[in-house]
């Protein structure tokens, strides 16, 4: 899939911005500050209903501005045009797609983007919860029943919560239902997260393989959130009065970690700065060629900063890798990367939140 067209409004430094942008790679270069990364946040957030950048959402509308506005005609690889908007207004957000209301849930299955930038060494260098969010947004775009059954699962779990904090006791009747849903919802999720793993696992070494070829074979570690072999539902009812203690249910999907380690780097503290960049960037091509290799289309790429984040040798491979994938690439970058200067590539000027194409 592709965006042909992406209009932004309001959002950052950017007040009004119009691309039509190349069904291959599309560079955006300028000074700091500009707001390049802007633009690929649009990318973002039609793609995950939400910034890839930490901080207050109110920080993503325009200063003096009532609102943002973000509209992309996305077309498919099987020619379908679909017309996506996502609108901020005061605290609310609202999706359209093809001019007709719908569900954030509903916008963002219709919108794929994998994007690597600067915070995203996170995925190896931060916690569990990452990690997750990568897994279940992969698994979300290959599941129909995803998002029903992951909402499900975390209605049941707050409830469960609240019952550990609020209740004096911890009585069977109160707490069985809410376990149940839990278990029923939780063992489909452990299920399909299982699943997408094993599909990511031949990408994730074949990406590996290419970035970084000194660490050797690479192995994958799933944990479900609770003890391995054992029935959730059980486990809640036996840890209840544990649980309560602590103020919080301490076992279940929404504690699933998984984990990369190498031959020549069994820990993630053996990893070089630059490699946990490497290895994120491996997971997040992989799982856009697991997209691709699925659903019969590529995602968008997008890539921020790319040459102040990796080595000349890694950024020619990166695009090496990318020029014989049909995927359209967003790049940004203070100067060109030598490595784009072989592609060709529609080249953005971005000063000041105003971009003009060059070629
Ligand atoms: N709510 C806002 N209203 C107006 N301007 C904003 C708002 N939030 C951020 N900015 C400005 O918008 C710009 C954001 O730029 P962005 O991060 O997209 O720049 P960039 O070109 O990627 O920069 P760098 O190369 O430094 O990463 C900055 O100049 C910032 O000060």
């Amino acid at each position: 899939m592709r965006f042909e067209k992406l209009q932004l409004r309001g959002l950052r430094c950017i007040s009004e911005a119009s691309l039509d942008l190349s069904p291959g790679f599309n560079f955006f270069a300028g000074a700091n500050g500009a707001g390049k990364t802007s633009v690929l946040e649009a990318a973002f957030l039609l793609s995950h209903g939400r910034s890839f950048r930490s901080g207050a959402r109110d920080a993503l509308t325009q200063r003096g501005a009532a609102g943002l506005s973000l509209f992309a005609g996305i077309r498919h690889d099987d020619q379908r045009l679909v017309r996506l908007g996502l609108g901020r207004e005061g605290a609310r957000w609202e999706a359209r797609m093809d001019s007709e209301s719908v569900a954030i849930g509903q916008l963002v299955r219709e919108c794929a983007v994998v994007c690597f930038e600067p915070g995203s060494h996170a995925l190896i260098a931060g916690g569990a919860e990452e990690r997750r969010r990568f897994l279940d947004w992969g698994v979300f775009h290959v599941e129909h029943e995803f998002l029903a059954t992951w909402r499900r699962y975390q209605r049941a779990l707050k409830q469960r919560n609240s019952l550990l904090r609020k209740s004096a006791t911890t009585e069977e009747a109160l707490f069985e239902p809410w376990e149940q849903e839990m278990a029923r919802a939780g063992a489909l999720i452990d299920e399909w997260r299982r699943r997408y793993l094993e599909l990511l696992l031949p990408h994730l070494r074949d990406q590996a393989a290419l970035f970084l070829p000194e660490l050797g074979n690479l192995e994958l570690r799933y944990r479900p959130g609770w003890t391995e072999g054992e029935e959730l539902l059980a486990l809640l009812a036996i840890q209840r009065t544990r649980d309560q203690a602590r103020g919080h249910t301490t076992s279940g999907a929404h504690r699933a970690h998984w984990s990369l380690s190498f031959a020549q780097a069994p820990e993630r503290e053996h990893l070089s700065r630059g490699q946990e960049k490497l290895v994120a960037l491996a997971c997040l091509l992989a799982q856009a060629r697991l997209d691709a290799q699925i659903r019969g289309e590529w995602p968008i790429v997008c890539l921020d900063d790319l040459a102040s984040e990796l080595d000349q040798a890694h950024q020619a491979s990166v695009v090496e890798s990318l020029k014989g994938t049909p995927a359209q690439v967003l790049v940004t970058g203070t100067d060109t990367p030598g490595a784009l200067e072989r592609v060709p590539a529609r080249v953005f000027h971005v000063e000041q939140g105003r971009l003009t194409p060059l070629l």
